[in-house]
């Protein structure tokens, strides 16, 4: 399980958090004991007395690898290691001197029931060489057992793009903090149980894991009003923004009114609704003064008048959650039209929504983050690795949420959540990171094969884990 507000450092911050060590006085030799010790440790602890294969590559990852060796020998470990080349000088060649056991070449590596993968870790530059990366996952796949020191080699630790790794890892332990490489993309799906080793290096970052919100119990004083308005716009398809007013209900909000011109069906009675049928009723209705937030965009549809309803929204001075049709329909205009908001904008895309609104280069974080400080907007990139970010570099990541969530409805579940935190919780990111931990952990209680509707249901057992 990941850490929660667990920070995220990339390589090249990785380094200089090495190279601040380093400067106080702490030799490179000695955190790299600390290293290779931690990875001992948790080998140990897995293999339970089976033989060790460890695969040392010519970096410092492969000196964390000889150190871990030495270690697993010393404590009484059958360990053969294989050297895919000379150690670099430094510290990784002082740590191949000290290992005197068994050591092959990889191609005459033979399989053993628990690996060690210390190739590459935060210095992967290049794909895996094709005959390296077919033996690696060839020695994985016989495995009982794969530990990857900081990264499985072949995920790239910034982007955690595919470099050749292989599947299979069980456990990567993450050194000093975690990579992005460690949370995205194919490196969320790579890495197995990711495990953190403290090798006491301090980290300065504003990028974090998700964590649990704390939420205020309302007070003697709280009414209805002073909990949060939150209006929600239908569209062409309601049952998309009626799930998004329940899961703004269900996530605490005062008062949610639905504003749409379609008939009345099944619904909570709590739920108000109010009689919009064009731009002009939307506009009136949006000067109340008493709504705190508005939603658009679940199931509104692309029509003419959900161009209206857009622009409508957009002149309002009220903060603003905008999800699916909202967002498609401003397109590659995104940035332009929202940087003119005065009052703030939050905006929830899935990964295809996204991509049609920015271009970008780099990983999911940086793109996300480019877009927020270009669009002057918190943006919730949502997906199995959801990276929310905020225009002013602070980034929240989670990760490892349920793949049940996978289903129709879902987003715009959380549309409302974040509507209903943003009422409670006002500005930036903590409205967004509170939301998308209530909605991962609703459908943890939801469990397998949650429809949408369930998944509101579970949203008060999550709050009440965080009163
Ligand atoms: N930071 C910390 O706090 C601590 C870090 N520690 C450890 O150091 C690790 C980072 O070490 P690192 O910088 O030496 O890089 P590493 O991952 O060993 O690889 C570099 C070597 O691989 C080579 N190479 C790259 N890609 C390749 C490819 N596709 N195919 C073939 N070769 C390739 C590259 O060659 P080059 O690109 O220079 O030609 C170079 O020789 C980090 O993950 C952690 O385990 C701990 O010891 C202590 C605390
Ligand atoms: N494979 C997955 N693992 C974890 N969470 C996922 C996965 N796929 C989707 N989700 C989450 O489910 C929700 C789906 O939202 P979205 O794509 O907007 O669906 P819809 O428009 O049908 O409501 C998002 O919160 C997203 O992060
Ligand atoms: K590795």
């Amino acid at each position: 399980m990941i850490p929660s507000g667990a920070p995220i450092v990339t390589a090249a911050e990785m380094r200089a958090a090495e190279q601040a060590v380093f400067a106080s006085g702490v030799s490179q030799d000695s955190l790299m004991e600390r290293a290779g010790a931690a990875v001992a440790r948790e080998t140990a602890r897995f293999a339970t007395g089976r033989p060790i294969l460890i695969l040392a590559g010519p970096g410092n990852n492969g000196g964390d690898s000889y150190v871990a060796a030495r270690l697993l020998q010393n404590a009484g470990h059958d360990v053969s290691l294989v050297a895919t080349g000379a150690p670099a000088p430094g510290a990784a060649e002082r740590m191949h001197a000290l290992w005197h056991g068994p050591t092959s070449s990889l191609y005459a590596a033979r399989p053993r029931p628990v690996l060690v993968d210390g190739l590459f870790g935060t210095g992967m530059t290049r794909p895996l060489e094709r005959g390296l990366a077919a033996v690696f996952a060839d020695l994985c796949k016989q495995a009982e057992f794969t530990l990857a020191i900081d990264l499985p080699s072949g995920i790239h630790a910034d982007t955690g793009a595919d470099l050749g790794a292989p599947r299979g890892i069980d456990v990567t332990l993450a050194l000093g903090a975690l990579k992005p490489g460690h949370l995205l993309d194919i490196g969320l799906e790579r890495c197995g149980r990711v495990l953190l080793a403290d090798i006491d290096i301090p980290v300065h970052t504003r990028w974090r894991t998700v964590t649990r919100p704390r939420i205020d119990t309302p007070g003697a004083h709280s009414h209805k009003y002073s909990r949060g308005l939150v209006a929600v716009i239908e569209g062409a398809m309601p049952g998309a923004a009626r799930l998004a007013a329940r899961a703004a209900m269900a996530g605490g909000a005062g008062y949610v009114v639905l504003a749409g011109d379609r008939p009345w069906g099944e619904g909570p009675d709590a739920l108000v609704r109010r009689e919009v049928r064009t731009a002009e009723d939307l506009s009136e209705f949006l000067g109340w003064d008493r709504i705190d937030a508005i939603v658009l965009g679940p199931g509104l549809g692309r029509d003419r008048r959900a161009e209206a309803y857009l622009r409508a929204a957009f002149a309002a001075p009220k903060p603003l959650i905008l999800d699916g049709d909202a967002l498609t329909l401003l397109g590659t205009d995104a940035a332009r039209w929202l940087e003119t908001r005065a009052a703030p904008t939050w905006i929830t895309p899935h990964s295809g929504e996204f991509d049609r609104m920015f271009a970008g280069v780099g990983s999911k974080i940086d793109r996300t983050l480019a877009a927020a400080a270009e669009a002057r907007a918190t943006i919730v990139h949502k997906g199995a690795d959801t990276v929310i970010a905020a225009p002013k570099g602070e980034v929240r990541l989670l990760a490892h949420g349920s793949r049940w969530l996978s289903t129709a409805g879902t987003g715009d579940v959380l549309a409302g959540l974040l509507a209903a935190q943003v009422v409670q919780s006002g500005k930036g990111v903590a409205p967004a990171e509170a939301a998308v931990w209530l909605h991962a952990r609703a459908a943890q209680l939801a469990g397998p094969a949650l429809i949408a509707d369930e998944l509101i249901g579970h949203i008060p057992g999550a709050i009440s884990e965080c009163l």
